[in-house]
Parts: structure tokens; sequence; C-alpha cells
């Protein structure tokens, strides 16, 4: 029932219905980018706006209500003259260069704190800008916020179909397709190889639509994938993970707005940090699944990044060697590259 209720007010919130999030009371909310619908402004039903700390930040108003907690979310009145354009302006950081001069905005306390939290999260799952207008109406779903952590935790993940696909990298190999309850996307494993007694050389791949299909030059995605495919045909066994996490697991539309951001002179930490996400949204929890179901306890990890380590052996899976993946850098990346060094401990 948990887990069906989160489902439900993710779909709900992707097609601009309104979502009650709370226990008992709470707030009935849309959100901004798909649920602004005229008549919402123009009968008076729109009551306030809720914005991440983060928006709420650049804003300036994080502190008006939420001194003990820089982090929480933050309610606005509506502004007299709210119409969709103006609720997107507020909404999204991308848009600020276009949309100047908006404010001021007066904040409101905060009731429902916990529901707030979890109507943030609620669109990071949804893929959606976390910023809503907070309604008087109706709402098509209604989510308590605990049952958020169970829809999350409720992906019993199962190898769904199988099949040999020889690629261009490497002719002996053969392609796994997962399927879990909590992602709508599916995740795949490339097993390349025949098992030797060794650990196997693993890469856990991020989906980068931009840098593996298109050949973006903003980031390094693209030249990894090759090169790790590579050295995992080399090694003769080996498993790419291909994780639908786009964008650092906040999805495509967000990671270009992100990209908007970028171009505004942000790096690619403080867009994630204005567009009101976590720096990495990952959960790489999932990955160790996939292995456990490939029967591979123990690997050796293709990344320079730490994090990745660190959360395959939180939950149980050994990385007997981390094996660097070195990438010649380009004028359009190595800002991009700098960043993940400097601020994201990636060793480079
Ligand atoms: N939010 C956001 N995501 C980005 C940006 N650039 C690339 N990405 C995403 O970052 C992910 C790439 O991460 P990975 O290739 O797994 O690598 P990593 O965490 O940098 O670590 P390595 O294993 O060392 O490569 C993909 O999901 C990309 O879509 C960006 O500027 N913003
Ligand atoms: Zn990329």
């Amino acid at each position: 029932m948990a887990a069906k209720n989160a489902a439900r007010a993710i779909d709900a919130l992707r097609r601009g219905w309104p979502v009650h999030v709370g226990k008992g009371t709470g707030m009935t909310l849309v959100a901004i980018e798909t649920g602004s619908a005229a008549e919402l402004f123009s009968e008076g039903k729109v009551k306030g706006i809720l914005l991440s700390a983060a928006r709420a930040a650049t804003l300036k108003l994080a502190n008006q209500f939420a001194a003990a907690d820089t982090q929480l979310p933050v309610l606005i009145a509506a502004p007299s003259d709210l119409d969709a354009t103006l609720a997107l302006a507020i909404a999204d950081p991308s848009l600020d260069l276009r949309y100047p001069y908006k404010g001021p905005f007066a904040a409101l306390p905060l009731e429902h704190a916990e529901a707030a939290v979890a109507a943030m999260e609620l669109a990071r799952e949804a893929g959606l800008l976390p910023a809503f207008l907070l309604v008087d109406t109706a709402a098509e779903a209604t989510l308590v916020p605990d049952e958020l952590s169970a829809f999350q935790d409720a992906g019993a993940l199962r190898i769904a179909a199988r099949a040999r696909l020889p690629v261009s990298a490497a002719e002996d190999a053969e392609l796994v397709a997962y399927r879990s309850t909590a992602d709508a996307a599916d995740h795949v494993a490339l097993v390349v190889g025949q098992r030797d007694g060794s650990p196997p050389v693993v890469r856990l791949h991020s989906e980068c639509l931009t840098g593996d299909v298109l050949g973006s030059l903003k980031c390094d995605c693209g030249p990894q994938l090759h090169e790790a495919l590579h050295q995992i045909a080399d090694a003769q066994w080996g498993v790419l993970l291909y994780l639908r996490q786009e964008g650092r697991g906040i999805g495509l539309v967000n990671k270009l707005r992100a990209y908007a951001l970028q171009d505004q002179g942000f790096d690619t930490v403080d867009a994630n940090i204005r567009l009101g996400f976590a720096v990495d949204a990952r959960d790489f929890s999932v990955a160790a699944q996939m292995l456990r179901l490939l029967s591979i306890d123990e690997v050796r990890l293709l990344t320079n990044n730490p994090e990745k380590v660190a959360g395959l052996e939180g939950e149980g899976i050994k990385v007997a060697e981390r094996l660097p993946l070195k990438i010649a850098s380009n004028p359009h990346n190595a800002h991009y590259l700098a960043t993940k060094r400097d601020r994201t401990g990636h060793k480079l």
C-alpha cells in the first residue's frame, strides 16, 4: 500500500495533478513545472509556493522562518500578480537571467516540515524541479511521508531477461536486464567473457544520454564508457553495469537545467545545489544488488570516484582493487573534470 501511494503521487505530480502530502493534515501541492494551470491562479486557489532551501536562499528567503534548520524547504505567500510564468521563474534558477526582477517575497511559517521534505524527494523521483504551488483543491493522490522510504526500499530487484549480445568491444558478451518495482527504468549489465576465478573488472556507469549517445564534450561519460568496455574486454572477464541514473540521479531535464546554470558560470556542484538537489543523488546499492544477482561479491572497480568504492563496500561487495579510468580532457570539459577532482574528491 505504502509503495503504491508513493508511485501514484509521483505519477500524479508528473501529470500536473494535486497531491496531498502529510499525515492527517498536511499540504496539497502541485509541481510548478507541470501543474501551473491558469484556472488555479484565476480562481484564487493558490495559497503559497513551496521551495527548496537552496532556491529560497538564492531568493534571499532562507532564514525568515527556518533559522534553526537552513536545509528545510521554505513556504512563501503567493504574490498578488502570480501566474504560470512568474511561478516558473520563481521555481527555476536556470531562468534567473531571463527574469531577474522578482519579489520581494514573504515567507510563511512551515507547519508541515516533514511533508515539505518528502515533497522535495518526490520531485527528484519524478524528475521535476523541487518547487510546488500550495493549493486549495481536491487531491488526486495522497502520500504519508513515511511511505516514500517504503517505496524506495521496495525495489525487490530481479533478473528479467538475458541474451547473448556481441558488441564491438567484446564479441563474447551477454546483456542481463533487471526489473524492480522502485525504478521505472530498467538497469542492465553487460557481462563480458567467462568467470575465471578472479574478481571481475567492473564498471558502474551512470546513464548520460548527452555523453553516451550524442558525444557531448561537456563531460567524460562517452569516452569513459568506451574505455571501460575495452579494459573489461582486455581482462577477458568483467561486467559493465549501465545504471539508469541520468544526471547523477536528477534526471535528464534537470541535468539540462544544471547545464544552463553552468553556462551562467556555476560549476557542476553548485548547479545541482541551486536547483535544490544533492550534489550526487545516486544510490549505488542497486549496483551491489545487481552484482549479487550475478553471484559476484568481489570486484576490481574501474573508477576515479571514491563514493562508488564506499557505496559498494557499504553494501557488502568487496573492492579488491580500484582501477583508475583516465580520459584526456577537452576544452569543454576541463573545468568539469577539475571540479570533480577539487570538490567531489575524484582521483584524477
Ligand atoms: N547533475 C549533473 N549530472 C552530470 C553532469 N555532468 C555529467 N553528469 C552525470 O554524471 C553521471 C556520470 O557519472 P559517472 O561517469 O558514473 O562517473 P563519476 O561519478 O564521475 O565517477 P567515475 O567512476 O570516476 O567516472 C552521469 O549520470 C551523467 O549524466 C552535470 O554537470 N550535472
Ligand atoms: Zn556525461
